[in-house]
């Protein structure tokens, strides 16, 4: 059977066929590209429009293109490219931007012994990626990335090229094989044999030798941990940097690191386009963290969550052994949680995770405290994970330090584990209960640790994928971006940091399958929904007045403007008061039946207020309202419509605690604020939401020895219920609801009667020559037209 392939769009082009063409495995090969420079072959890029943010005409383009605020240096090298159907194209830097004449040549890989027998090896030059995948009829669309991969023709003759490596920032799983596949794949695939590695970071390139590397050198580097090239943090000077570049003739330049080396792998190639030099910049993004925005995940975070295992399973073993055992483990995460929280998912026998995203309280109800007492009379031993980050405003406010910063201007924190361990030994010793507590931190041996298989193959594609970029001639950041690599601008992944929404699923999943507190206030939940529509509000204008309006008012997005690398986990400055959120998870709610409208009110407000839905189709919304404005507009419509609803019955008010807490199992869960993309990720993966099962916590796994507590009634003593059986609670309550509709089916009218106690009267009955059903519609209708009138 012919398989049908879609010539890419460059072949077409040049070979003047104009129109997509397709082609049978039986059908000739295509003719080869000739040796011969073609002028008219400009990559899509170069003849791109470039437009300034300030005269964008389409708001609704503008709006959807970019979430991200900008600097006012940033934003002039922004280029973005409208399309049909809201398509926006978020481009990356190209030698041909300030080099127009360049000449290019035929990709040597069109003659590889490998390569050249894959039919469509090249990527079409048109081909983009989607910034998001989730979207609603009226949401925001998102921008797009340029696609990785070869490209047809290519900036660089092999013999030309002279590539240098450098990694920058802490330790990573997988940098020897990103190192190693830069090697090798600029020599095996491109014929390049003329790349250098910058030793101990950005300040390699003005006070250490080069390094030449060959394939062989680097032969078996990725079986090691670390860095071969050795690292540093600080020392980044743009000028002297430059300058050396310029001077040993480098023309590509390999940047692998973390957000802040991002930042100056930018700064790298504005220079460098300054000074008009032919180089191409490619950044290949490392944390360990996982705190990179937009792509899927980095390198190493797989192998750092599966490491983590093994000090959990330590620290539940030294638990599980000992009389009240309390295992406590530190993993990394300065700003982030995202090592603690997947490596909780994924052991099962973690009782407790904290993160810098959620913040925590010790004493009083609901809080850690009163959760370990609780747990340990439950299972006699306990695990807790925390993140480095986690609780740095509680340490700073019983241990007074001086505020220090490391050489790349990160504040240094102080030890949450060792803080933590003397905090619960001091009250346990209170209560005179007997316990034992190990601490375990085994965050430098995670991070040392060569790459697993799956980082491996991950470290080898990101390597390609820039090699390819940076022959095509582009300049950016690499990376996977739901499961596609792509090309994104340098801004997009400077300007914000990926960090845990504890107003998400994945965080929701997390705490119904520890059973842990949510140690959440209202407020802190209303801070963490303001975070999330800020991340989602319309762009900020480049001009300088405007957004320094905008960030005086939104002092939570400085960060988002690239000022500065620190960015305070959310509500850490709040004072904790001693009131926990009656339920936070979003996959439960003990809420009375009668708040499943509060619920779904609840919901839509949410997503209107994150930007994710538009609201109903108000021609408003399209026109040039700023969009801003056009927001709050709806929101004080919706406001002023609301008396006017009719009262009926559901709408009555819950309980003040269940109405602000309720959320929304019942009602459709806020659409697309995953953040966290578990898909690409090797260790095992929670069940969706909705299909999480409600026993999950004992008897699906059987590493899980924990006994669940016996339901109490939601809350009967102001304690906050238990998460898994309020879920159970729903869910039983969602079965005999639909058994009692099934019943209802055959007549809602004798069903009413039935609820109230008594026969079907003469009434009840449908009028002559009706039917049960056409009654209860009757019966409907004529409720309608009262309410109506009313
Ligand atoms: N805003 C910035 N501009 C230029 N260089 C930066 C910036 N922030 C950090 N760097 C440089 O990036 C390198 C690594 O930064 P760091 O934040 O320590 O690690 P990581 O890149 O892993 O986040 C350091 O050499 C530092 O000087
Ligand atoms: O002790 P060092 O080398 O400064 O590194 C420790 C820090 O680096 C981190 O691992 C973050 O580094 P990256 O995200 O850049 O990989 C933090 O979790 C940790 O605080
Ligand atoms: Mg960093």
């Amino acid at each position: 059977m012919a398989s049908h392939i879609i010539l890419p769009k460059e072949e077409e082009e040049e070979e003047g066929l104009g129109v997509a063409v397709e082609a049978d495995h039986d059908s000739p090969e295509p003719p080869r590209y000739q040796a011969e420079p073609v002028p008219k072959a400009l990559p899509f890029s170069a003849t791109c429009v470039r437009i300034s943010r300030d005269s964008y005409p389409n708001l609704r383009a503008l709006r959807n293109a970019s979430a991200v605020s900008l600097r006012d240096d940033d934003a002039d090298f922004v280029k973005l490219e409208e399309g049909d159907y809201g398509y926006v194209l978020d481009d990356v830097q190209h030698l041909t931007d300030y080099l127009p004449e360049l000449p290019t040549f035929p990709n040597p890989l069109q003659d590889h012994p490998a390569y050249s027998t894959v039919k469509q090896y090249f990527v079409n030059a048109d081909d983009t990626v989607p910034e998001k995948v989730v979207v609603q009829k009226n949401s925001p669309r998102g921008v797009h990335f340029r696609r990785a991969g070869p490209r047809q023709r290519v900036y660089f003759e092999p013999e030309d090229v002279k590539a240098c490596i450098v990694t920058c920032g802490g330790l990573c799983p997988g940098l020897n094989t990103v190192i190693r596949e830069l090697v090798c794949g600029l020599s095996h695939m491109y014929n390049v044999n003329d790349v250098f590695g910058i030793q101990n970071g950005y300040k390699g390139f003005y006070s250490s030798n080069y390094l030449p590397m060959t394939p062989k050198s680097v032969n078996d580097i990725h079986k090691r941990g670390g860095t071969v090239l050795g690292t540093s943090r600080g020392g980044h000077d743009t000028r002297k940097i430059v300058d050396n570049i310029q001077d040993r003739g480098i023309n590509q330049v390999y940047i692998i690191g973390g957000d802040g080396t991002q930042k100056g792998a930018y700064e790298i190639f504005k220079e460098i386009r300054r000074r008009g030099l032919k180089v191409a910049v490619a950044g290949i993004p490392k944390t360990i963290d996982n705190d990179i925005a937009v792509i899927d995940k980095s390198f190493g975070f797989d192998t750092a969550v599966e490491e983590a295992q093994r000090a959990i399973d330590a620290a539940h073993v030294e638990a599980s052994s000992a009389e009240n055992g309390i295992g406590l483990v530190k993993l990394m995460g300065r700003y982030s949680g995202f090592i603690a929280m997947c490596a909780t998912l994924a052991s099962r026998d973690v009782d407790c995770c904290l993160i810098p995203e959620s913040p925590f309280y010790l004493e009083g109800e609901g809080g850690l405290f009163e959760y370990i007492e609780r747990r340990l009379k439950e299972n006699n031993h306990m695990v807790i994970v925390v993140a480095e980050g986690a609780g740095q405003d509680l340490i700073a406010k019983s241990i007074p330090a001086a505020d220090q910063l490391d050489a790349s201007g990160n504040k240094l924190l102080l030890d949450v584990g060792l803080w933590l361990t003397h905090k619960i030994k001091d009250y346990c010793k209170s209560k005179k209960m007997e316990m034992t507590i190990k601490y375990i931190d085994p965050t430098y041996m995670i991070r040392a640790i060569p790459s697993n298989a799956s980082d491996n193959v991950y470290c080898t594609l990101l390597a390609h994928s820039a090699i390819h970029g940076a022959m095509a001639g582009y300049s950016s950041t690499v990376g996977m971006v739901h499961g596609r690599h792509a090309y994104i601008p340098f801004h997009r992944v400077t300007s914000t940091r990926n960090k845990v929404k504890i107003t998400d699923r994945m965080w929701a999943r997390l705490l119904s399958s520890t059973n842990q507190p949510s140690f959440l206030t209202q407020k802190d939940i209303d801070e963490a929904r303001e975070a999330d529509r800020l991340a989602n509000r319309p762009p900020v204008p480049a001009g300088t007045s405007e957004l320094r309006e905008h960030t005086e008012k939104h002092p939570a997005s400085e960060s988002a403007n690239g000022s500065g690398d620190v960015q305070e986990p959310l509500a850490s400055e709040s004072p904790r008061p001693h009131q926990p959120a009656t339920v936070f998870a979003a996959t439960t709610t003990s809420a009375p039946a009668s708040s499943a409208t509060t619920c779904v009110e609840d919901s839509r407000t949410l997503e209107d207020d994150m930007g994710a839905t538009g609201p109903p189709e108000t021609p408003e919304r399209d026109t040039e309202t700023p969009p801003q404005e056009a927001e709050e507009t709806e929101r004080t419509k919706e406001e002023k419509q609301k008396p006017e609803q009719p009262e009926t019955p559901e709408r009555s008010e819950p309980p003040p605690r269940a109405a602000e807490h309720a959320r929304a199992d019942d009602a459709q869960p806020a659409a697309d604020v995953d953040t966290f993309n578990p898909d690409g990720c090797t260790t095992p993966q929670p069940a969706h939401g909705s299909e999480w099962p409600d026993d999950h916590g004992s008897s699906s796994s059987p590493r899980r020895e924990k006994t669940k507590p016996e339901p109490e009634p939601a809350g009967a003593s102001g304690k906050r219920p238990d998460v898994a059986s309020s879920s159970k609670f729903n869910l039983f309550a969602f079965r005999s609801f639909s058994r009692d509709k099934k019943k209802g089916e055959k007549s809602g009218v004798a069903l009413a009667a039935t609820a109230e106690g008594r026969a079907p009267s003469q009434q009840d009955r449908p009028a002559q020559g009706k039917t049960w059903e056409e009654a209860d519609k009757d019966k409907g209708k004529k409720a309608r037209w009262k309410r109506f009138w009313k």
